[in-house]
């Protein structure tokens, strides 16, 4: 019997660069402020995913959004299956109220996480815009949350795992995908 998992590469670093380049310009031209935006990465790959991102806005317009990060750890819907191990690594940089908030995560699957995010940012203003930014929509979501920005929409089967690699936190970019 073969066990072995078969890891297929979806998008190479050069990709993954390409693409968040991309990501960059469509938040940048459906902005209406940039000075009101402010990116809040889903911990964990979200965060650092969230710095790129904002790195390459910069680059484009000269203009440094704030850049966030929210651990919906507190929030989920599964909180009494989970370990509370996980102290809070919540960080908002800026009064939410009036600002468009640009959620970032690596992955959407079900769309839970996306989902208790939203509530996480409830806690800190009342945003004029909520949009949802990622890096692979894989499908099979569970509740009606759409991102606005994707990556790379990636058709999976459930039982596969994507993972995303990304420099500041693995050392390397890229975007795999685990076939059983
Ligand atoms: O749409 P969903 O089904 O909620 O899944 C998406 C979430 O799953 C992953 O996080 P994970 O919980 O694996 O933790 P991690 O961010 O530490 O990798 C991913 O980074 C998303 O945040
Ligand atoms: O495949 C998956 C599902 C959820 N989150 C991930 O990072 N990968």
């Amino acid at each position: 019997m073969d066990t072995s998992v078969k890891v297929v590469e979806i998008l190479s670093a050069e990709e993954v660069r390409r693409t968040l380049t991309r990501l960059a310009s469509e938040v940048v031209e459906r902005t209406r402020d940039l000075s009101q935006l402010v990116l809040l990465g889903i911990h964990s790959r979200g965060v650092p995913l969230a710095r790129a991102l904002a790195r390459n806005i910069e680059v484009l317009e000269g203009v440094a959004p704030y850049v966030g990060a929210i651990d919906i750890t507190f929030y989920r819907d599964d909180l009494d299956k989970i370990s509370l191990r996980t102290p809070a690594k919540t960080n908002i940089p800026i009064d939410l109220t009036g600002k468009t908030v640009l959620l970032v995560d690596d992955v959407i699957f079900k769309g839970r996480t996306a989902r208790a995010a939203l509530n996480a940012v409830n806690e800190y203003g009342r945003p004029e815009t909520i949009r949802l930014a990622v890096l692979v929509d894989r499908g099979h979501r569970e509740v009606p949350i759409h991102p606005d920005f994707i990556g790379k929409q990636l058709p999976t089967a459930k039982e596969e795992i994507v993972k995303v690699y990304l420099q500041d936190y693995d050392g390397r970019d890229a975007v795999e995908l685990m076939e059983d």
